[in-house]
C-alpha cells in the first residue's frame, strides 16, 4: 500500500515556521506582512478558498483585507482597486481570485498587478523569471507539489516526470519546476495520443486536468509517485481528485489524497510568498 503524502500535516509545518519568522519580522520592522484578497461575484467554491486564505493569515499573524465585489463590477472598477492596492503600503501581496466573471479580461487584471505584489506569480514578469530560474515567487500550487515531493525525500534527478494538464496556473509552471530539479519532463494534454502509455512510464505523475477520478491504477507505474492536483465536486457533493485514489494507491509508492493533499499546500505557499513580498518591500528590493 502506498505511503500517503499528507498535505495537511506538511502545510501545518510550513505555516508554523512562517509564524515564527513573522514574529521576528514584526519585531524587527514594526509592521505585519499584508495580503489583500479580491473576490468578484459569489461563486461558493471561490468563497471557501478565500475564507481559508483569511484564516491562514490570521493564524500566521499577517494583516489581511478582503475585497468582496459584486458580480456586476466593471473591468474599470476592478482595475482601479488593483491600482489602489498597488500603492497601499500596508499591502505586500495582492491576490485576485480566479476565475473572474466573463465580462472582465483576466489578462488585463493580472498585468495590472505590481509584479512585486503578485503573490500568485501569474504576472508575465514573474512567469518569465520562473522560466529563467531566478525568481522571487513560485506559483502556489506547483510550489506546493514540489514541497510535498521534497518532503517525501524523493530525488527527481533523471526521473521520468509526466504532467497531465497545460494550464498557465498549474501544468506549464509545474513542468518548469520539475525541470529545474533535473527531471525529464513530459507534458500531456487533451490532444495527446495514448496518454495511458505515457503515464504508465512515469516515475512521478502530476494529474492536473480537472476530470474526476480519470487516472485509475491502469495509468500508474508500479512504485510511482502520484500527485493529484484535481478538485472535482461529485453530484453527491463529495470532493475527489483527478486520480482514482483506491486503485492508484495499490500501484503507487506515494500518493496525495484529495482533500488533504495539494490544496492545503497551495495556501501554505501563498503565505510563504506573502512573507517574501513583505521582506522584499522593507529591503527596498
Ligand atoms: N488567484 C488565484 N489563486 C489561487 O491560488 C486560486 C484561485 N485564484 N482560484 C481558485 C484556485 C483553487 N485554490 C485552492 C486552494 C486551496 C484549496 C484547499 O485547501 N482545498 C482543501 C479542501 C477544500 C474543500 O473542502 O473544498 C483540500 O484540498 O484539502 C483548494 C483550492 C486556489 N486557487
Amino acid at each position: 500500500m502506498a505511503k500517503i503524502l499528507d498535505g495537511k500535516a506538511v502545510s501545518q509545518r510550513v505555516k508554523n515556521a512562517l509564524k515564527d519568522e513573522t514574529e521576528k519580522f514584526v519585531e524587527k520592522y514594526g509592521i505585519k506582512p499584508g495580503l489583500a484578497v479580491v473576490i468578484v461575484g459569489d461563486d461558493p467554491a471561490s468563497r471557501v478558498y478565500v475564507n481559508s486564505k483569511k484564516k491562514a493569515c490570521a493564524e500566521i499573524g499577517y494583516y489581511s483585507e478582503e475585497h468582496a465585489l459584486p458580480e456586476s463590477t466593471t473591468e474599470g472598477e476592478l482595475l482601479s482597486l488593483v491600482e489602489k492596492l498597488n500603492g497601499d503600503e500596508k499591502i505586500h501581496g495582492i491576490l485576485v481570485q480566479l476565475p473572474l466573471p466573463k465580462h472582465i479580461n483576466e489578462e488585463k487584471i493580472i498585468n495590472a498587478i505590481n509584479p512585486k505584489k503578485d503573490v500568485d506569480a501569474f504576472h508575465p514578469v514573474n512567469v518569465g523569471k520562473i522560466m529563467i530560474g531566478n525568481f522571487d515567487f513560485l506559483p502556489c500550487t506547483p510550489a506546493g507539489v514540489m514541497e510535498l515531493i521534497n518532503e517525501a525525500g524523493i530525488d527527481l534527478t533523471g526521473k521520468n516526470c509526466v504532467v497531465v494538464g497545460r494550464s498557465n496556473i498549474v501544468g506549464k509552471p509545474q513542468a518548469m519546476l520539475l525541470l529545474h530539479k533535473n527531471a525529464t519532463v513530459t507534458i500531456c494534454h487533451s490532444k495527446t495520443k495514448n496518454i495511458k502509455e505515457i503515464t504508465k512510464n512515469a516515475d512521478v505523475l502530476v494529474a492536473a486536468v480537472g476530470r474526476a477520478q480519470m487516472f485509475d491504477g491502469d495509468y500508474i507505474k508500479d512504485g510511482a509517485v502520484v500527485i493529484d492536483v484535481g478538485m472535482n465536486r461529485l453530484e453527491n457533493k463529495k470532493l475527489v481528485g483527478d486520480v482514482d485514489f483506491e486503485s492508484a494507491a495499490k500501484k503507487a509508492s506515494c500518493i496525495t489524497p484529495v482533500p488533504g493533499g495539494v490544496g492545503p499546500m497551495t495556501i501554505a505557499m501563498l503565505m510563504k510568498n506573502t512573507l517574501t513580498a513583505a521582506k522584499n518591500a522593507v529591503l527596498g528590493k
